[in-house]
């Protein structure tokens, strides 16, 4: 996760002559970046250089990376969510698509390729908070005061997001990741009430999109980060695979979303900051506790860290190559 970025002086060095939006901008730059990773680690899959908020471009909506995001005009009011423009993600957002086809083809079929989006709730978050957030006060103060119009906005929200990920499948992506990386941020009861829904039908859409050229949907994944509490919640969305962020075992995830279910995950990335002969014993951990997973695709639990050594990212890939022996 975050397997392209600072943390190498490869992505550092291009960094240095254009600003993170440029990078995401300029489709042969992104297709560089993100197969820095791939060169250098070894890994089995390559996740498009891009991010979440980008998707902000197709309506009208400013945002800024200082290096954390912020968005000049956040959406707090009934006038602001009214306001709003939802366009057209695969016209406006030409130049993802575009990373897209420059992946594929720098890749030759080396690796697949993992297109992405935030989940509805983390990007309306985004959104509404400006930014991120401790508290998500803005985004409880729209959620309990109009209901209603939470609700249009989650819905609005989840449709440019089917779009935005249909035209990056039918772009070349081989898989599709959301990200909830804010769920925790709500009780189990408003989670599954105001939330899930609209990741369902967001999962729902892109599942149910044969792209030209194959004869079966790509397979989507659902990162929802957290309060493991609704872990189990997450569990009732059909995604192919179900991510696990570091802060439960993985074996107890697999009890709680039932051991028919493809796994991804799970080491913490702080981890990485220890020995390489901690990290293997750690990847091992891993990997035994997920035996009885239906699958398991071994990942971080959330972003790699930008202190992190890539000496240290690379031993973590070569002990899961390795394997339990
Ligand atoms: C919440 C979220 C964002 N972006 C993303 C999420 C969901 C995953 C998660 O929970 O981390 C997703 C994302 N962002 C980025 C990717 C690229 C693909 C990859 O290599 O994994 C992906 C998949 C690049 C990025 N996105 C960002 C960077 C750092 C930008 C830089 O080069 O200055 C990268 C490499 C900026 C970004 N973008 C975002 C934040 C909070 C930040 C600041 C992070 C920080 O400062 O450490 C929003």
């Amino acid at each position: 996760m975050r397997q392209a970025g600072r943390y190498l002086p490869e992505y550092r060095a291009i960094r240095s002559k254009v600003s993170f939006l440029e990078l995401c901008r300029t489709p042969e730059l992104a297709a560089e970046v993100t197969l820095q990773p791939i060169d250098r680690l070894d890994v089995d899959a390559a996740i498009l250089f891009s991010d979440i908020l980008v998707v902000f471009d197709a309506m009208d909506v400013a945002v800024e990376f200082k290096p954390g995001p912020q968005l000049p005009s956040p959406v707090r009011t009934r006038a602001d969510v009214e306001g709003l423009r939802w366009g057209e993600p695969v016209g406006e957002l030409e130049y993802v698509m575009n990373a897209v086809r420059a992946c594929k083809k720098a890749l030759a079929d080396r690796v697949p390729l993992i297109g992405f989006c935030g989940a509805p709730f983390t990007t309306c978050s985004y959104l509404i908070e400006g930014g991120g957030s401790r508290d998500f006060l803005e985004v409880k103060k729209l959620l309990f005061t109009e209901p209603a119009l939470f609700r249009s906005l989650m819905a609005n929200m989840s449709d440019l997001l089917a779009r935005y990920l249909i035209g990056q499948i039918d772009a070349g992506v081989d898989a599709v990741q959301i990200f909830d990386s804010w769920a925790g941020a709500l009780g189990p009861r408003d989670y599954i009430e105001h939330v899930l829904p609209h990741t369902r039908t967001l999962v729902e859409r892109v599942q149910a999109h044969i792209p030209e050229g194959r004869d079966q949907p790509v397979p989507v994944i659902l990162f929802a980060r957290g309060n493991m509490n609704i872990l189990g919640a997450t569990a009732q969305v059909p995604a192919d695979v179900v991510g696990v962020d570091w802060s439960i075992g993985m074996d107890q995830a697999i009890e709680i979303v039932g051991s028919d279910r493809v796994v991804q995950g799970n080491l913490d990335p702080g981890v990485l900051l220890g020995s390489p002969e901690l990290i293997r014993d750690r990847v091992r951990d891993v990997l035994r506790e997920a035996a009885g997973a239906k699958a398991h695709i071994f990942n971080l639990g959330h972003g790699i860290s930008r202190v992190t050594n890539p000496d240290h990212a690379k031993a973590m890939v070569d002990a899961v190559h390795e394997g339990l022996g």
